[in-house]
């Protein structure tokens, strides 16, 4: 049973990264990461200044999955290129996530990574749903047409997005509709957590989570359909475009989930915040004895191929 994947032309062991903003932040979580069995893996979106974030508790996870208010907690930029830089790229593909705080932000950034030997990909976070007062990109059609339109100029490669979740179809028309205005605009991750949930405790009869009065976005087991659901529609609309399919992986079911419904490489967030990298190795055996089990040698045989009724 053969992993290999090829992703913007690069041959990749296996379809296998972290989500960003899990296991990414400092340069020991990026070399665990490097370490790991996945064959990809991206940086924790940074910010022109280095931030501290949100307030604790930020983070709480269930057994149905994870609800986070991190509030971009990063190391600045800098921090990032500079790793990439030292990065060994022949070892594994390294993405590098931005997510400025504005438009202007973006653009300097974008000219600093430019300037770097690094060839790490850019992805462009568009879809942020816990900074106080900042309404996610994502969600904004004409804000986004507009910065992908300054990024396509500023950035001469090939780069990507991370997509909040969208619900209507409509929504899936409009946002393909912009996002197909970019050639160089090569790869669409889905889906960011799905923004501004609220879990509540039944014992203590509060929220769990310290900013935004409990709100926060939601991840795991609870967004698997809007997961699937989102790395299908734009499967569907961006036929020129490869998806990275992100939200609800648990185990190999899940992975071979998205990579039927079009996705080239799968994220996993939450489940890795809670098992750690050795998540990696589990999925890849789950995904494997699915494959064989339904005897496919190649993931080519299946990408893509979901059936409808
Ligand atoms: O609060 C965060 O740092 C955060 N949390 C998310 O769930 N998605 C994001 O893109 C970001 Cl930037």
């Amino acid at each position: 049973t053969d992993l290999t994947c090829l992703f913007l032309g690069q041959p990749l062991a296996n379809p296998l990264m972290n989500a960003s903003g899990v296991c990414c932040r400092t340069t020991t979580e990026l070399d665990t990461l490097a370490s790991s069995a996945a064959a990809a893996m991206v940086t924790k979106s940074c910010t022109l200044e280095p931030r501290t974030g949100n307030p604790e508790p930020r983070y709480s996870s269930l057994p149905l999955g994870s609800i986070n208010s991190m509030g971009l907690p990063n190391e600045g930029y800098q921090y990032y290129l500079d790793y990439a830089e030292r990065f060994d790229h022949e070892r594994k593909l390294l993405f590098l996530s931005i997510s400025g705080l504005t438009l202007d932000d973006n653009v300097e950034m974008i000219a600093a990574i430019r300037e770097a030997v690094n060839p790490a990909l850019l992805e462009v976070n568009l879809s942020c749903p816990n900074v106080p007062g900042k309404p996610q990109t994502g969600y904004d059609f004409e804000a986004m047409d507009e910065l992908l339109d300054e990024v396509n100029d500023a950035y001469k490669r090939p780069f990507g997005v991370k997509l909040p979740p969208y619900f209507d179809i409509s929504h899936f028309d409009a946002a393909a509709e912009v996002l197909n205005r970019y050639p160089r605009l090569a790869f669409v991750t889905c889906i960011n957590s799905v923004g501004n949930g609220l879990v509540i405790d039944p014992d203590t009869e509060s929220v769990v989570i310290k900013p935004k009065d409990g709100f926060g976005g939601l991840g795991g087991a609870y967004v698997l359909p809007t997961a699937l659901a989102n790395v299908n529609a734009f499967y569907r609309r961006c036929p020129d475009k490869q998806i990275i399919g992100c939200g609800g992986v648990q185990s190999g079911t899940e992975a071979f989930l998205h990579l039927l419904a079009g996705a080239s490489l799968v994220q996993i967030g939450t489940a890795l915040y809670e098992e750690g990298p050795a998540v990696f190795d589990r999925v890849l055996g789950e995904l494997t004895a699915i494959m064989a089990s339904k005897g496919y040698t190649s993931i080519d045989a299946f990408r893509g191929k979901l059936k409808t009724l």
